[in-house]
């Protein structure tokens, strides 16, 4: 019987998967997964968060007696020389997110003498399928999450039966040396705070709807807190759990009276929206959605940026969050906007700037999202946030972290954030936790300086 390859594409799961589904119907199934060290000097954090998740993965196939296979290498080569050794006739795998990722993996296969079958992703809806009347995507999003809400969500499909072919491959180890290298931070720091597995992810979906979802609305926007949120981004972001999942088991809970999961699933549909918009623009990760906005005055890459980076702002919520993402990976959703508010606007620095090194250092960075928020930040997205409102890092401290128990966490010295971040950070960086930075300029004259530049474009 032949044997068909199926292919985990940051799809790390065995519950909904369309492709394991569809190879295990036709006979035995080799699990593979590629590690591609182009992969890993792109997004090295969400190469790490990969990585950790393979001995999760190997271990949910164990129990079904199946095997993983690992392989190091350029993602097309690999696929061809698998498909080759193994004679296997069919490679089933997930649609390339974004899109254009697919090219040339067909002809891959093929030179191995296998079809390439490519499979939805298990979002919520079909890219497309929800239209407007007209016939387009939605660029609004209140109209485009009513629209998802009158759609029945297909259920999710449970994990296959797998057969097991005569003989396995040789495998690599879960290792991926160039995520390792790529990482401009060792890679225990952002370990220690993950949670890898198929089974975590669901066993947090779980513990989040049973307590803190009935307070998402208000927590949710209150940093210091450590479970306002679900905190599934980066499960998400590397497969371990589907959109639909959570979508079921979300309405189940609420039939079952918990209050907020409307809310929650409200912010999962944010996720679904981002994909529709990069479906239809592909460019979105590098090209202003309004394309009059490509011609904004805004500074490309600077010393201003550099500091930022590295956390030393002057500005104490700015360099908490950036702080916070240096050392796990992730950042709180409303300081990601006020730091990007603040890169954007009060440092008048292109949105792409931050883009790229949110797109190293995230851990659930996801195409989509992450160009559709640096949009949504600097004005220039579809249903954007118009660009002179201008957050206040202050104010905003204020009113979300009050008790200032999240900048203290990170920035008073001898604070564990604030130590991590120490451990963390490159020697070269020179940290001094005793001494706060100064602004490059103060939030005030940052705000009209910001405003005076957007007249300027707007005449
Ligand atoms: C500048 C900027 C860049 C961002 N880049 C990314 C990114 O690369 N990857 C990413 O997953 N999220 C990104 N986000 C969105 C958001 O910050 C994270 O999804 C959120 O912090 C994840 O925490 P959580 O899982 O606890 O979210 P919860 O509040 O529990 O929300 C549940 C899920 O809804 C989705 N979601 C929530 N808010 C958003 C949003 N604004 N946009 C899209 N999806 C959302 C996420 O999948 C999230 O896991 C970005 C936001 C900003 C402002």
């Amino acid at each position: 019987m032949m044997v068909a390859i199926c292919w985990f594409r940051r799809v790390l799961r065995l519950d909904d998967h369309p492709a394991l589904v569809a190879a295990a119907s036709s006979g035995p199934v080799i699990p593979l997964v590629i590690l591609d060290p182009a992969e890993a000097e792109a997004h090295p954090a969400s190469a790490q968060r990969q990585a950790l998740s393979l001995p999760r993965l190997q271990t949910a196939l164990h129990r079904h007696n199946s095997r993983l296979i690992v392989r190091r290498g350029d993602t097309a080569e690999v696929l061809e020389h698998v498909a080759r050794q193994t004679g296997a006739d069919a490679v089933h795998t997930t649609e390339g997110f974004p899109f254009a990722s697919d090219h040339g993996l067909k002809a891959a296969a093929e030179r191995g003498g296998a079809t390439l079958h490519l499979h939805p992703l298990a979002d919520l809806v079909p890219r497309g399928s929800v239209r407007t009347q007209e016939g387009g995507i939605y660029k609004v999003f209140t109209p485009f999450w009513r629209a998802v809400r009158a759609v029945d969500i297909d259920r999710p499909l449970d994990p296959p039966t797998l057969h097991l072919p005569q003989s396995w491959p040789d495998s690599d180890e879960t290792d991926w040396p160039e995520a390792r290298s790529a990482m401009s931070r060792g890679w225990d720091v952002v370990a220690g705070h993950i949670d890898a597995g198929e089974d975590a992810a669901r066993d947090r979906l779980d513990t989040f709807l049973e307590g803190p979802v009935a307070d998402y609305g208000t927590h949710r926007d209150q940093p210091w807190r450590t479970s306002g949120t679900s905190g599934l981004s980066d499960a998400l972001a590397v497969g371990e759990i589907s959109a639909r999942r959570i979508w079921h088991v979300g309405l189940a809970a609420r039939e079952n009276g918990r209050q907020g999961v409307e809310d929650f699933l409200r912010e999962v549909a944010w996720r679904e929206f981002a994909r529709e918009l990069f479906h239809e623009s592909p460019d979105m990760d590098h090209t202003c959605w309004r394309k009059e906005w490509n011609d904004f005055p805004w500074k490309q890459d600077n010393n201003e940026a550099e500091d930022w980076r590295r956390a030393r702002t002057g500005v104490p919520m700015v360099d908490a969050g950036l702080r916070e993402l240096f050392v796990t990976g992730r950042m709180h959703n409303r300081v990601r906007m006020v730091v990007g508010s603040y890169l954007t606007k009060h440092l008048l620095t292109d949105w792409r700037v931050g883009l790229d090194w949110f797109a190293r250092t995230l851990t659930d960075w996801d195409a989509a999202s992450n160009a559709m928020n640096w949009q949504w930040v600097a004005g220039c997205g579809p249903d954007a946030s118009p660009y002179f409102r201008v957050f206040n890092p202050d104010t905003q401290a204020q009113k979300f972290d009050a008790k200032a128990r999240y900048r203290d966490h990170w920035l008073k010295p001898g604070a564990p954030g604030a130590s991590s971040f120490a451990k963390a950070a490159p020697r070269s960086w020179n940290i001094d936790l005793q001494r706060m930075a100064v602004p490059a300029i103060s939030l005030s004259q940052g705000r009209a300086r910001a405003l005076t530049a957007y007249e300027d474009f707007k005449e």
